[in-house]
């Protein structure tokens, strides 16, 4: 069974048909990619996978249930198996919130925060991503943007993914740090057998990273890439 299976999608705003009859399926532990230029409904894409906008019509399976036609009191139980990591490092923490609140924030909304043990797994959790727990004192404005992306995805962690929708999540760091943001994200397919759906608009970053790419333009699939393997 794919972890991922989306057919038909279509996202529309107002007039403007974002994304036009979309079909791709993902399997645990593989990384899809969808490239293209902007404005060609990789984010549109990417939100109604997630149901954090509701598709005009076509069907989202997820791990063998098909999502768009499931109530919110149904999807919320099946939220944190999927879990975003957007663009803006700083855009997905809050600014008043210290690291280690942000990462037990999850823990405690699903009921899965203990006193006892809480605080050393949001410190493990950022030391899988190569954060010092001693960032956990800190606010988001106080790390650089390749940690606050380590710290979002730590946050992301801690709901137990199945499925990671990265929305140009290297775009917006410096060159510099990109490599090893990546390169994390690769360590930690291969330890726990995520998914990622990976938007990016690099190509060069997409035959590096990525198993398969698609190539969207105007709303549509035009054609699959070669990816790394
Ligand atoms: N909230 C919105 N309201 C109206 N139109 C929107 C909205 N979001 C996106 N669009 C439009 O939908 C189309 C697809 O946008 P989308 O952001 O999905 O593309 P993208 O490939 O992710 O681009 P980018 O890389 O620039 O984010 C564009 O024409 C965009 O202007």
């Amino acid at each position: 069974m794919p972890l991922l299976d989306v057919r038909d999608l279509v996202v529309r705003y107002g007039a403007v048909t974002a994304v036009d009859q979309v079909s791709f399926s993902l399997e645990p532990g593989e990384t899809l990619a969808l490239n293209g230029p902007s404005g060609c409904g990789k984010s549109s894409t990417a939100l109604a996978v997630l149901q954090l906008r509701r598709p005009e019509s076509g069907e989202v399976h997820f791990e063998g249930r098909e999502l768009t036609t499931l109530p919110e009191s149904d999807l919320r139980p099946l939220r944190p198996r999927m879990q975003p990591v957007f663009q803006d490092p700083y855009g997905s923490l809050s600014p008043r919130h210290r690291i280690r609140d942000a990462v037990a924030e999850p823990l405690k909304i699903q009921g899965r925060w203990n006193a006892d043990d809480g605080p050393a797994r949001v410190a493990e959790l950022l030391d899988r991503v190569g954060l010092d727990p001693a960032y956990g004192d800190r606010h988001p404005h106080e790390l650089s943007g390749g940690q606050c992306q380590r710290a979002g995805i730590a946050r992301a962690l801690a709901s137990d993914p199945r499925l990671l929708v990265l929305d140009e999540p290297v775009s917006a760091l410096d060159p510099s740090v990109r490599a090893g943001v990546l390169n994390l994200l690769a360590d930690l397919q291969d330890d726990l057998g995520l998914g990622y759906l990976f938007i990016c608009h690099d190509r060069a970053v997409v035959r590096h990273f990525a198993d398969r790419a698609l190539e969207m333009r105007a709303g549509r699939i035009s054609s699959p890439q070669p990816g790394s393997s």
